[in-house]
């Protein structure tokens, strides 16, 4: 991984994800809402107002079999994909490449009447996490990917007209649990399982109404869940395992 001018910034909202966001709801004190629940994923949301705008937390777990974390990463981070299973941006380019993990994205989402369009302009960076704090249930994961994506004040070359600018912290965790075979065989995508922890801090970085907002980020997330997670197992499902 190069060294550039995001590095640090990178390094240490990796360290707050996973001193905090690791943390499974219910082990702090603070009260997250379960808002959605669906076989293994649960869908939590605490409500926050900033300067008098909606920037509700958001924290989902899920667990999904036959693919490894770096797989899930790899098709979170990779932009060549995108479009096949983000269904919320209307448009979206890479600004600028910062290393071979790490990139500027500038993507503006479909607009939510009666208020105006937002854009948004964020580094995403994909790494495997090399030391990664013991999770509770005890059993060792094989290992942890992450993608971090956090908004940065740039120059956009050309911002889309009319645009308000959302600000996001994102990341996706991922934990790759693996079950030998038996009969000592080798590893194959029915001995894996992957532990997700998403969490998505928005702040709309203006008005919308606060019921159109509650109501949107509660039908959305679960539906990007679904949507991502099922891509990915489909789009793997005949790939050599990217462990
Ligand atoms: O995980 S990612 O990095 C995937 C790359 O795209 C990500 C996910 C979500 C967002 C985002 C940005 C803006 C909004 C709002 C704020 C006011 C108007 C738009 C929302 C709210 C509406 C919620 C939402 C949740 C899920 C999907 C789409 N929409 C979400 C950004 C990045």
């Amino acid at each position: 991984r190069g060294h550039h001018r995001f590095s640090n910034e990178i390094d240490k909202r990796v360290k707050h994800h996973l001193d905090d966001s690791l943390k499974p709801p219910g082990a702090d004190d603070d009260k997250w809402e379960l808002v959605a629940e669906e076989g293994e994923m649960k869908v939590y949301r605490k409500e926050l107002i900033e300067d008098g705008l909606i920037c509700d937390p958001l924290k989902a777990l899920h667990s999904i079999k036959n693919v490894t974390a770096r797989e899930m990463c790899h098709y979170f981070w990779l932009t060549d994909v995108r479009k096949e299973w983000e269904g919320t941006i209307e448009n979206f380019s890479v600004v600028e490449v910062l290393d071979e993990l790490t990139i500027v994205i500038y993507q503006t989402h479909r607009r939510i009447w009666p208020s105006a369009q937002r854009d948004c302009l964020y580094v995403s960076s994909m790494l495997k996490v090399d030391n990664p704090p013991p999770n509770g249930d005890g059993c060792k994961p094989y290992d942890t990917w992450m993608v971090c994506n956090f908004s940065v004040d740039l120059n956009e070359a050309n911002p889309v007209a009319g645009c308000v600018r959302a600000l996001v912290e994102i990341a996706l965790i991922c934990q790759t649990y693996v079950t030998p075979p038996a009969d000592g065989g080798p590893i194959t995508r029915d001995c894996l399982k992957c532990d997700i922890v998403y969490v998505a801090n928005v702040n709309p970085g203006g008005w919308v109404p606060a019921s159109v907002l509650r109501s949107l980020t509660k039908r959305e997330y679960p539906k990007f869940l679904r949507r991502f997670t099922a891509y990915v197992q489909e789009k793997t499902k005949e790939k050599e395992i990217l462990i």
